[in-house]
Formats: structure tokens, C-alpha cells, sequence
């Protein structure tokens, strides 16, 4: 039996989740023969879903419920729209927790670690798994910051759905575009969620026009909001007509009362309601065939009597052919709304078996995740998602199979699959898993522990598959986020020990078949005979390093090829590229001028202004190399009012005069 697996690796206590799946009722048996669940109980938590106590029986209904009942979701959003408030009110109208966790209190269940806590923001992605209306939901909450971008793209890819959550305020913000393009190219499908409906300048029309016009996206209205901003008190359920009001009474928005809109009672609503029903019901059926043979047939004369149930179903298909999606809304904090975002997700978005995955895996041992706390398991079925531990020399991105001769024939399968190029969903992409796409390095540097004692410190970034990786994890650094457990960044420069021969690289280009020399260089040290190991590698990185200006290279060998492919270009024309980053500053207005004047002396190109609401959003381009320290200098010229979002954009010739000083800075001169 072939089988496969999705790592998901889970910070660096280097605790790969895996998530499997299958269309079949295969079973995946750990070794264990022990079967002991273990909670570590902190807060104030119910007991686990369908685990009373530490009955192992009712344990086999938690990990076995049947595919088709299982969701596995992600929430997804720019910073601060309320990914995880939104989770924290899941979790405790889903019977999780027994008290609501506040992110400014600092005490809720997915953001466990202290870093988050004390900033109040998601860092790193946390995984849990409850119930819903004998629906079994693994949800992750991912980060919205720009810097763990990463972070959002490993996560999606064991997703079946996602929730995107929006600020209703402000619509679609530069990192919802960023992680909205990544669920495409994981073809993810989704559901919005419009948080925040009570927050001054909360306007619902705005955001769901910002869906169509940013996201390109055909936005479903499946609820209208009752009242907006201070008046917001409830929802209407436009596949339904029925209007939700929640009890001013109850602290917990738990309470909330589902009633038919009536003629009687609510006339305007109920005009309003039908009006966008029938929108609905056209705009599904003209994504959906089956619909519309329905809709044109049986119930061409009177929308009203098209049962909500095959609307529904409708819904669902359009959703998982990610056509259009659904549009919901509410108040996270004001605990509106997110009961009926959860019957959204169980009824529209798919089950691990209406997605193309088909192959499992045998491993060790198996834990449940809940958050930072695990419960060990002995067997799963496919379509969840589990931890495993003690997978030494894997890493984000890797596919586990069960055998040598099975991966070999998965590899065989892919590549006689490759070979039918316009075969849609091929096998080959079943089976061979997405990997991670690493965003593109913009940050060169070595780190190095300060002392041998210091090492353990940094045994979490072996985690990061790769030298990109590492690099790319290197911007997470910089900007200071991650700095407990890291020392500090420096450029190192590494020295041979044993000494061999001198070495001279010469530059040559070869016309008609004749090399003419351009450039030579040798190196005053000796080196030793391993260094010529990696001569092929250290070549490239020299002259990889002369080009893109980074201040060390790995080796001598390098170091000299470097040299001189530098003094090669020092005789020539030469135009320096420099990385050009795509700048989005949401500033409050009285703050737009100090912001401003700081982007001008940072060499800022601003293209636009745009009016959101009470703030102004600055788009431009900024070099790279100006734009360090960015985040810590924006907090101070407005009071920590503003965000940003840094995507780079491409690389730029300089102008002379900049080059110049870039230049005589790196020769030393200046
Ligand atoms: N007015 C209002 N504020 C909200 C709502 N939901 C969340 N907030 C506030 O918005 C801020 C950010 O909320 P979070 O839940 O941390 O947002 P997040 O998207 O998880 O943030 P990151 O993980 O850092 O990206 C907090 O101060 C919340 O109290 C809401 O529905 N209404």
C-alpha cells in the first residue's frame, strides 16, 4: 500500500504535524502498543472533544469520526483583522474552553507562546481540534504579520479550507492580498468572514467591494449585517430569511435567537432580504449547471420556494470550485456572528475527501494537537491532522512514505503522469505534494552562536530545510520579532587551518571558441586540500557574491573568484541592481505628514494615496537597503498607530550617485 504523508512542522520543537489523507477507510497503526492519553491542563478547558476523563473508549470516536464529517481549516488574514479572537470564540462555543480568551489579556489558547502573549500577535501557527454539530473541525490559526509569511504557506498546505478574515473597517489590506495569492496556489477554497461589523468606520458594502475589485473574487452574500459599527446588533441569514439577534443580556453571545423574518414585523428587512436572495440564487446558478437546471425548471416562477437546503448544496459546489466565495460577518469580540461562521464552514467548505489527496502512511507515534498541549493516540483515520515526534531528518516540506519500493513507484507514477502534459488534477500532483515556496532572499548573513553553550539556543533552525530558508528566516530576525533564542546576527568570515598552496583564479571570455583573459587574482594565504572538496560550489558563490555585493562568502576559494570577478567589473561599465521593495503604510491622517517626510529621506517613490476610512494608505516603492529598521521607526513617528506591509518588487538600476556612495561605503572609504 502506497502511502504518503504532509509534514507540518510546528516551531522549532521540531514536532512535524502530518496530515493525511484518503478516499478510503484505510487505517494508519503506530507501533504503540501502549495507548495513554495525556492532557496538561492549564487553562480553563473542557474536556476534550468526545473525551470524557481518560475514557480510551470514547477516545476512538475522537480520533476516528468519519471522513466526510471532517473539516480541516485554516484562519488566514492580514494583522490584526481578529484570526485569533475569531478562534478563541470558536473554541469556546465549540465546548473547548470554559472561558473566553482575550488577546489583549494575553491569555488565549493559540497564541501559548510568551512572545505572542506579550504582543498580542500570532508568530507561529497553532493547530486544534474540536467539535461542531458532529462535525470534527482541525482548525489552524495562522500569523498575519508580514515577517511569518512562511509560516501561512507551510500551514496551507495541509489545509482542505480556509476562513479569511477581514477588518470590515478596512477591507482588503495589503497582507490579505498576500496570503489570499498563496491559497490560490494552493487552491484552497474559502469563506470571508467580515469581522469587526461594531467597530467605528466598520462599513460591510466597502469591504465586500474591496473583495471584488482586490481579490478579483465573486463574493456570495449569505448574510446581511443589522446595524453597522455602535448599531450593530445582529445578522440576517439571506439563504434562510432569517434574522439572528443576539441577547444584549449575555455576556457570551452565546444566547442568540434565529427567527423568520415576517412581513408584519419587519418589512423593510424582509424586502431587503428577498431582493438579495434572488441575487444569490442567479449568481450561483449562473457558476453552477446543476443549479440552474433546477432553478429554471422547478422554480423559475418563485425563488421563494426553492428549498434553502439545495441553495445550500449549490453553495457548497461552488465553493469547493472556488468560483466565488461566500461572504459572512460579525464581531469577534462583541461575540457576534461566529456560530453561524461555524455552520459555514461544515456545510461549505469540503471534507479531506472532496479534495484530490488518496495515500497514507505508517509512522510511530501519533499525537492529536490542542493547541500546546497534545493527547498521544494510537491510530488515525485519513483526513486528519496529527503530530508525529522523532523524525529527526525531516523538515518542512518533505513527503514521508512507507517504503523505499513505494516511493519509488510513487516517483514513477509522477513521472509517467508528467509525461501527460495537459491532463488536469494528474495523479503526479496527487502524489507528489506541494512543496513550500520559499519568498525570495533579501537579507544575507551567517549566524553563529556566541559560545558552544549557546548552541542549543539555535538547534530549532536546523528545522528550516535549507540555505534559503535560513536566509529567508534571516529577515524574521532582523526585524527583531524572534530574539530570545537567537543571538546576535553577524557577518562571519571563515579561516582554513591547514595550510596547502596558493591559489589564483583567472576570468576569461571565451569568443569563437578562444579564451582571452580579462581578470586575475590570487590569494596571499595558503589554503588547505579540503577546500578544493567544494570547488565547484565555492567558484559559483564567488562570483554569485561579486554580483549581488554580500560582505563574506563561505570560502577562500570563493573570496578569490569574488576578487576577481570585482576587479573585472571594476574596469568595466557597471550598474549596481538594488532589491526594490513594494511599500503599504496604513497610517492614521494626522500622522500622514511626519510619515511622509520620513519616506522621502528613505528614498521613497510613493505612487498613490488612498482614503480608508479615518486612515490614509500610502503605496510606493522604497529600496530595500533604506528601509531597515522600519518597523521600530514608523511605531515612533505615530505612536504605534500604524502598519506596513514589505513585498519585494524587483531589482532596480541606482542611480551613480548612490551607487557611488554604496560603493566607496563597501571599499571602506567612506
Ligand atoms: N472592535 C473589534 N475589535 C476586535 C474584533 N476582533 C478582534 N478585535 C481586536 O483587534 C485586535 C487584534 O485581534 P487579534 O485577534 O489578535 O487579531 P489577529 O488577526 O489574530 O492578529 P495577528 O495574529 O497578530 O495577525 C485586538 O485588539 C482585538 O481585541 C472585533 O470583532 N471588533
Amino acid at each position: 500500500m502506497l502511502t504518503n504523508l504532509r509534514i507540518f512542522a510546528m516551531s522549532h520543537q521540531i514536532i512535524p504535524s502530518v496530515h493525511i489523507n484518503n478516499l478510503c477507510c484505510y487505517k494508519i497503526r503506530a507501533s504503540l502498543k501502549r495507548l495513554k492519553p495525556y492532557v496538561l491542563l492549564g487553562r480553563n478547558y473542557s474536556s476534550l472533544p468526545g473525551l470524557i476523563g481518560n475514557d480510551i473508549k470514547s477516545l476512538h470516536s475522537v480520533i476516528s469520526p468519519p471522513i466526510a464529517k471532517i473539516r480541516n481549516i485554516g484562519i488566514m488574514a492580514h494583522i490584526d483583522a481578529g484570526k485569533t479572537t475569531t478562534t478563541e470564540r470558536i473554541l469556546y462555543y465549540s465546548g473547548y474552553t470554559r472561558s473566553l480568551g482575550d488577546v489583549d489579556d494575553g491569555d488565549t489558547v493559540t497564541d501559548f507562546m510568551a512572545q505572542e502573549r506579550e504582543r498580542g500577535i500570532t508568530i507561529q501557527s497553532a493547530a486544534v481540534t474540536f467539535d461542531w454539530k458532529g462535525y470534527r473541525v482541525n482548525l489552524i490559526d495562522t500569523p498575519g504579520h508580514v515577517d511569518f509569511t512562511l509560516e501561512v504557506e507551510r500551514c496551507l498546505r495541509v489545509l482542505d479550507g480556509a476562513v479569511a478574515v477581514f477588518d470590515a473597517s478596512a477591507g482588503v489590506e495589503a497582507q490579505t492580498l498576500t496570503v489570499w495569492r498563496q491559497a490560490d496556489k494552493h487552491k484552497i477554497p474559502r469563506i470571508c468572514f467580515l469581522n469587526k461589523m461594531d467597530k467605528t468606520g466598520a462599513s460591510f458594502k466597502y469591504a465586500v467591494e474591496s473583495i471584488r475589485e482586490k481579490l478579483k473574487a465573486k463574493p456570495l452574500l449569505l448574510q446581511l449585517p443589522i446595524g453597522e459599527a455602535k448599531t450593530f446588533k445582529g445578522l440576517v441569514d439571506v439563504v434562510t430569511k432569517e434574522k439572528l439577534l443576539w441577547n444584549s443580556n449575555s455576556n457570551d453571545g452565546k444566547d442568540f435567537e434565529r427567527k423568520p423574518l415576517l412581513e408584519v414585523s419587519d418589512p423593510e428587512l424582509l424586502k431587503e432580504t428577498t431582493e438579495a436572495r434572488n441575487a444569490l440564487i442567479e449568481q450561483v446558478a449562473d457558476l453552477d449547471d446543476e443549479f440552474a437546471d433546477l432553478v429554471l425548471g422547478e422554480f423559475s416562477e418563485n425563488f421563494d420556494l426553492l428549498p434553502a437546503e439545495k441553495l445550500q448544496n449549490a453553495i457548497h459546489r461552488v465553493t469547493l470550485a472556488q468560483t466565488a466565495v461566500p461572504v459572512l460577518c460579525g464581531s469577534a469580540l462583541k461575540n457576534k456572528g461566529v456560530q453561524p461562521l461555524l455552520d459555514a464552514v461544515t456545510r461549505y467548505l469540503p471534507s479531506p475527501e472532496e479534495r484530490n489527496y488518496e495515500f497514507l502512511e505508517r509512522v510511530s507515534r501519533l499525537l492529536l494537537p490542542f493547541a500546546d498541549q497534545h493527547i498521544e493516540i494510537s491510530s488515525l483515520t485519513a483526513g486528519n491532522i496529527a503530530l508525529t515526534v522523532g523524525l529527526k531528518h525531516t523538515a518542512t516540506g518533505d513527503t514521508l512514505v512507507s517504503s523505499k519500493s513505494s516511493a519509488l513507484a510513487a516517483a514513477r507514477r509522477a513521472e509517467r503522469e508528467g509525461e501527460k502534459k495537459h491532463r488536469q488534477n494528474s495523479e503526479a500532483e496527487r502524489l507528489l505534494l506541494a512543496g513550500v515556496e520559499i519568498p525570495e532572499p533579501v537579507f544575507f548573513c551567517t549566524i553563529e552562536p556566541p559560545s558552544v553553550a549557546k548552541q542549543p539556543g539555535m538547534n530549532g533552525l536546523e528545522f528550516f530545510s535549507g540555505f534559503s530558508l535560513l536566509l529567508a528566516h534571516t529577515q524574521t530576525l532582523k526585524c527583531g520579532i524572534i530574539i530570545s533564542e537567537v543571538p546576535n546576527i553577524q557577518f562571519v568570515y571563515r579561516h582554513l587551518d591547514k595550510p596547502l598552496g596558493d591559489l589564483t583564479a583567472n576570468l576569461v571570455t571565451v569568443e569563437s571558441g578562444e579564451a582571452r583573459p580579462i581578470e586575475t587574482s590570487s590569494l596571499s594565504e595558503s589554503i588547505n586540500e579540503d577546500a578544493f572538496e567544494g570547488l565547484p560550489r565555492g567558484i559559483e558563490n564567488g562570483i554569485h557574491s561579486a554580483f549581488i555585493l554580500v560582505p563574506s562568502t563561505n570560502y577562500e576559494i570563493s573570496a578569490c573568484v569574488s576578487r576577481c570577478v570585482q576587479k573585472a567589473m571594476k574596469k568595466a561599465d557597471k550598474q549596481v541592481l538594488e532589491p526594490l521593495m513594494n511599500l503599504e503604510v496604513t497610517v492614521a491622517r494626522d500622522y500622514l505628514s511626519p510619515v511622509l517626510g520620513d519616506l522621502a529621506q528613505r528614498r521613497g517613490n510613493i505612487q498613490e494615496i488612498q482614503t480608508r476610512q479615518d486612515n490614509k494608505v500610502i503605496i510606493g516603492f522604497v529600496p530595500l537597503a533604506e528601509i531597515m529598521g522600519y518597523s521600530t521607526a514608523l511605531r515612533t513617528l505615530t505612536s504605534g498607530s500604524a502598519t506596513f506591509a514589505l513585498e519585494l518588487s524587483t531589482y532596480q538600476a541606482m542611480n551613480p550617485q548612490d551607487q557611488n556612495t554604496l560603493l566607496n561605503r563597501r571599499s571602506g572609504l567612506t
